[in-house]
């Protein structure tokens, strides 16, 4: 069967756990050959979402396509020609890299090049080493290893570089692209909007088991109307100021003390605040300026930080 272009089709799915629900009627396509990312703070549904996709929890309501074959009634079809890597994958502590990945690779027809394969994830290194002494990084690459053992179409990632040193985040970034180069369609969660910024052609922005928006990363943050933010607080300031009046300034956030000020004329704001704060005999506390990003579209979207704290 041909790949078809919008190569996964999600139509309104929930899943609810008892009273709660963990994902509210969401729907988007993925295009063929796209990193497509799900983007939210914890508890958004994107492993939920993701569940759902691969086929491990069962949708209460909605349907999906994955690969042209339906996840309510072909799942079998669906789980050859795609690959996962959960949070948590348990690995056999005590076999070597090459052994579990030929053991994973016995259990389907047709398999790639195992050495290759290690090459590709960069573990060449460690290819006779037991699984219990790898490092974190090492671990996450050999997990997506054994999710490409059976060269599937699409790879699903939840939350790929999670608790890993910066090195090895990269790393894991250049695997992602290489096999988007490939060909392969990669869905993947995370909570790092550099990451997603880094790896997505498309982002979907999760918050509370719904879709709030979806676009390419440069259009999310185009669409925030506004290329810089400037943050500052003013902790001895008694009454609610509406700085929207501020020269320049075309919307505010606000979180918790700090306020954000997004603008597309940075020097106009600037003076403008420089000036507010003396008339007001206020102290300026904590002033950065920077180029909005995609934390901005959630705060704006939102109210609230993608990470808290
Ligand atoms: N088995 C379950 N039973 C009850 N509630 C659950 C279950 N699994 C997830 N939830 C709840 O559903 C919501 C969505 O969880 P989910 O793991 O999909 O979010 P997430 O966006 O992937 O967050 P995280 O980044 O923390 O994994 C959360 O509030 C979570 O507590």
């Amino acid at each position: 069967m041909d790949t078809p272009q919008e190569i996964i089709q999600v139509q309104n799915l929930v899943k609810k756990y008892g009273d709660f629900t963990a994902v509210n009627g969401i729907e988007f396509s993925v295009h063929k050959g796209e990193v497509f990312g799900l983007l939210g703070p914890n508890g958004a549904g994107k492993s939920t979402t993701l569940e759902m996709l691969v086929g491990l929890r069962k949708p209460d309501d909605g349907a999906a396509m994955v690969g042209g074959y339906s996840i309510q009634s072909e799942l079998n079809r669906v789980k050859e020609i795609i690959g996962v890597q959960l949070q948590s994958t348990t690995l056999f502590e005590l076999l070597t890299v090459t052994e579990i990945l030929k053991m994973y690779a016995s259990f389907y027809p047709k398999n790639v090049d195992i050495p290759d394969l290690i090459e590709d994830m960069q573990l060449t290194e460690k290819a006779k080493s037991r699984i219990k002494g790898l490092s974190g990084g090492q671990k996450q690459r050999l997990a997506i290893a054994l999710a490409l053992v059976h060269d599937p179409w699409i790879l699903f990632l939840d939350e790929p570089t999670t608790g890993l040193d910066p090195q090895a985040r990269r790393t894991l970034w250049e695997i992602v692209l290489r096999l988007k180069e490939r060909g392969k369609t990669v869905v993947l969660t995370t909570h790092y909007m550099d990451e997603a910024h880094v790896l997505c052609d498309r982002i979907a922005i999760m918050d509370q088991g719904q879709l709030i928006a979806l676009d390419t990363p440069s259009l999310l943050v185009k669409r925030l109307q506004s290329a810089s933010a400037v943050e500052f607080s003013f902790p001895d300031m008694k009454e609610e100021v509406s700085f929207e009046q501020l020269n320049g300034v075309k919307q505010v956030g606000k979180q918790n003390d700090t306020y954000v000020l997004y603008t597309d004329d940075i020097q106009a704001t600037l003076t403008a605040l420089i000036h507010f704060a003396s008339e007001n005999e206020l102290e300026l506390v904590d002033l950065k300026t920077r180029t909005a990003t995609l934390e901005d579209v959630f705060i704006h979207m939102t109210g609230r930080r993608l990470r808290e704290g």
